[in-house]
C-alpha cells in the first residue's frame, strides 16, 4: 500500500528542500514529493510539526555478532539503530570470527535482512584476524555486499603492510578506513596522556599515538591513490593534518563522534568510571572544541558514533581491565540537535550532510534524497522533545553510554527503510 507522509518540513540540501511538504510512498522508493499531495488508498501520516530528512546512516558502528553476542547482535542494536533515527549502519568487523571473508559478510547481511530494522553496509576487515600480516579475502567480500576495508579495533601497524593493503585493494574502488594507533606508541595506555593520565594515576594514550598514523596514512594514499577515511579523529592536530590532505586535493575524508567534542578527559573524575574509556580516548577541552569548529567548517565529512555495546559485567572492572568503548547510537542525533543545531551553531541542512549525505558517498552506497525516483529511507524526528539519555533504559543490549543523565533535546518518532516503516511514533516496529 502506498504511504502518504503529510505536512512535515522537510530538510534536503541535495533537493534543495526546506520547506512543508507532503511525501508520497510507493513499494520502496518515493513516488512524489509537493504541496497536497493526495493519492487514492494511501495510508495517511500526518507529521505536522515533525522534520523529515533523508535517512540517517551512523559509518561507524559495532553490532558484536558474530561471536560477541553478549554485548549485543544484530537484532539488538540494529534497533537501536532504529530508535536513535539510522536507516543505516557501516558494521566494524571485530567480531569473532573476524569479518575477513565473505562467508562473514554474507552472514551479517542476512541475519540484518532477517532482523529488518535497517540496512547494514558491512566494513571488511584489511587484514586477516585483524592481525596486520595477511591481506583478508577483499575481492570475496566486495561480492558479497562489503562497503568498506578497515581493521577498526586497531590499526594496520607495519606502513609497508598498509601500503599493500591499499595498492591491492584499490581495484575494487573502496574506502580504506583507518583506526589510527601506533601500538608501540600507546602500548597500554588508558586515558588521554597529560593531565588525565596523571591525575588519575592511568597510563597516558598520547595524541601522537594517533597523529603519527593519521600522518604516515594520508601519504601512504598520496602514494597508493587509495580512499582513505580517518576513523573517529579526536585531536587537533590529526584534524589539521586532514584539512592539510583536503587542500592539497588528496581522496581523505574523516569522521568524528559525539563524545570526542562534547565530552573531554575532564569528564573523568574517578578510576572505575568506565563509560569514558574509548579509544581513542576522551581528548582536551581544546581538542573538543577543534573537532566541533572541523565539523562546522566541513573538514569533518561525517557523525559517527563508534557505537560499542559492552556488557555491565566487562565494564564494572578497574579502569585498566575495562574494555574501549561506549554505545552512542541512540543519543547522536539528540546530541547534535542539542549541541550543534539549537545552539545556532549550523542548521538542519548541514546535519543532513554530516548524517546522511556524506556518510553514504564516502561509503559509495546508493545516495537517498527526498525527491521521486529515490529510495525511500527517510527519517522523521521531533526537533522540541526533550529527554533524558538513559532514563527510560537503552534499545541496545548494552548500557555503557558515556552521555548517560543528560538532558537533551530532539528525538526520532519515525524511520522508513526502503518504505517499510520501522520506526513508528518512537517504538520500534
Ligand atoms: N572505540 C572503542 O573504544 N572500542 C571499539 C573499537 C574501536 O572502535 O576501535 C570496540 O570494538 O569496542
Ligand atoms: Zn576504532
Ligand atoms: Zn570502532
Amino acid at each position: 500500500m502506498a504511504l502518504l507522509l503529510k505536512n512535515a518540513h522537510v530538510v534536503d540540501p541535495a533537493a534543495n528542500l526546506d520547506g512543508v511538504l507532503d511525501v508520497l510512498i510507493d513499494g520502496d522508493r518515493i513516488s512524489a514529493v509537493g504541496e497536497g499531495l493526495d493519492f487514492d488508498g494511501a495510508e495517511v501520516i500526518d507529521l505536522t510539526g515533525k522534520y523529515l530528512v533523508p535517512g540517517l546512516v551512523d559509518m561507524h558502528v559495532h553490532l558484536r555478532e558474530p561471536g560477541f553476542e553478549h554485548k549485543g547482535d544484530i537484532e539488538s542494536e540494529t534497533a537501536a539503530a532504529a530508535a536513535g533515527g539510522f536507516t543505516g549502519v557501516c558494521s566494524m568487523p571485530n567480531t569473532n570470527p573476524v569479518a575477513d571473508n565473505g562467508t562473514v559478510i554474507t552472514y551479517i547481511k542476512a541475519r540484518a535482512a532477517e532482523a529488518g530494522h535497517c540496512r547494514v553496509y558491512p566494513a571488511g576487515a584489511m587484514s586477516k584476524g585483524l592481525k596486520g600480516e595477511i591481506i583478508s579475502e577483499m575481492g570475496d567480500m566486495v561480492a558479497r555486499g562489503a562497503v568498506a576495508f578497515t581493521d577498526d579495533g586497531r590499526g594496520i601497524q607495519g606502513a609497508g603492510m598498509m601500503r599493500r593493503c591499499m595498492d591491492y585493494g584499490k581495484m575494487f574502488d573502496k574506502v580504506f578506513m583507518s583506526h589510527c594507533q601506533d601500538e608501540d606508541l600507546v602500548g597500554e595506555g588508558q586515558v588521554n596522556e597529560g593531565v588525565a593520565s596523571t591525575r588519575l594515576g592511568l597510563l597516558g594514550w598520547p595524541a601522537e599515538g594517533e597523529e603519527l598514523q593519521i600522518s604516515r596514512d594520508i601519504m601512504l594514499a598520496e602514494l597508493t591513490g587509495a580512499k582513505l577515511h580517518i576513523q573517529h579523529i579526536s585531536t587537533a592536530r590529526g584534524l589539521d593534518m586532514v584539512r592539510a590532505a583536503k587542500a592539497k586535493g588528496l581522496p581523505v575524508t574523516c569522521e568524528a563522534a559525539p563524545h570526542h567534542m562534547f565530552l573531554t578527559e575532564d569528564a573523568i573524575t574517578g578510576a572505575y568510571e568506565t563509560c569514558f574509556k574509548v579509544n581513542p580516548p576522551l581528548r582536551t577541552a581544546e581538542d573538543a572544541q577543534a573537532i566541533i569548529e572541523g565539523v562546522l567548517d566541513g573538514s569533518v565529512d561525517a557523525i559517527v558514533t563508534d557505537h560499542a555495546p559492552h556488557a555491565d559485567w566487562e565494564k564494572a572492572r578497574e579502569f585498566e581491565l575495562a574494555p574501549f568503548g561506549m554505545i552512542g547510537i541512540e543519543a547522536s542525533l539528540a546530541l547534535i540537535n542539542t549541541n550543534l543545531v539549537k545552539t545556532g551553531k549550523m542548521g538542519y541542512g548541514k546535519l543532513v550532510e554530516l548524517m546522511s549525505i556524506n556518510p553514504r558517498k564516502i561509503l559509495g552506497v546508493e545516495p537517498v534524497s527526498i525527491e521521486a525516483g529515490s529510495l525511500a529511507d527517510i527519517t522523521v524526528f521531533d526537533a522540541d522533545v526533550e529527554w533524558t539519555v538513559g532514563e527510560d533504559g537503552y534499545v541496545s543490549h548494552a548500557k555503557n553510554c558515556g552521555f548517560a543523565g543528560t538532558k537533551v533535546t530532539g528525538r526520532a518518532t519515525d524511520v522508513f527503510v526502503g518504505g517499510k516503516q520501522t520506526l513508528k511514533n518512537g517504538a520500534i516496529c
